[in-house]
């Protein structure tokens, strides 16, 4: 299978399938960083990355917001001195689909 990061998304529609929970653990060792929590009944994947100061943590950000608009799919981003939150999920399934694990990859690739 090729790596997560080079791959691209799928558009995001509300009739394609969550993944399983067999893909859910192949796809989280992919991307060993990233927590999976449920909030209001919705599985999404966050990392928090640590930075030396709120100018490298707004860079970060505005790379992932690039990343993010190039694939049309958007996390969310709360940026702090010294550091990044990073959670994505699918909106239009309110679940995880194998795009967030993708860009989930391209955000841990691009640190
Ligand atoms: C039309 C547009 O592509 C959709 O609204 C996209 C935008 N970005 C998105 N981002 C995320 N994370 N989930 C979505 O369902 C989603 N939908």
């Amino acid at each position: 299978m090729a790596e997560l990061q080079a791959m691209k998304c799928e558009a995001c529609r509300g009739d394609v399938p969550k993944v399983s929970d067999d893909e859910l653990a192949s796809l989280l060792r992919e991307i060993p960083d990233w927590t999976p929590v449920t909030r209001d009944g919705v599985m999404q994947l966050e990392r928090e990355f640590k930075f030396k100061n709120f100018k490298q943590a707004l860079a970060f950000t505005n790379r992932i917001g690039d990343i993010a608009e190039d694939e049309m799919h958007h996390p969310t981003l709360v940026t702090e001195w010294g550091k990044v939150t990073v959670t994505w999920w699918t909106h239009a399934i309110n679940g995880l689909h194998k795009n967030d694990f993708i860009m989930a990859a391209k955000t841990d690739a691009a640190l």
